[in-house]
């Protein structure tokens, strides 16, 4: 599985899933946790099957720990999906 990158100051991954419908349950998952975080992606899905997680602090104008934290949240939710 590819890894995170910093690409254009944002810490950014994209998965291939199997369908559009498995995009948007790891979507809904990413909710609550961003919720619980108080940190949220920008999030775009293409091509039915590519959700792509794009993560920024805003108030700090940089990527932070707490982008980090959220990427391997992502991460663990996507694996316990797959
Ligand atoms: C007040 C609230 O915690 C902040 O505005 C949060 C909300 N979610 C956020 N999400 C992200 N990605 N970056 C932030 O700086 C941020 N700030």
């Amino acid at each position: 599985m590819i890894s995170w990158k910093v690409k254009n100051d944002y810490l950014v991954k994209t998965f291939e899933l199997s369908s559009f419908t498995e995009c948007v349950d790891l979507l809904n998952e990413v909710t609550d946790i961003a919720e619980e975080l108080q940190h949220h992606p920008d999030v775009s899905i293409k091509d039915y099957k590519y959700i792509t997680f794009k993560l920024r602090t805003h108030d700090a104008d940089a990527v932070t720990d707490q982008d980090w934290q959220l990427a391997k949240a992502i991460d663990d939710l996507q694996r316990s999906l797959s």
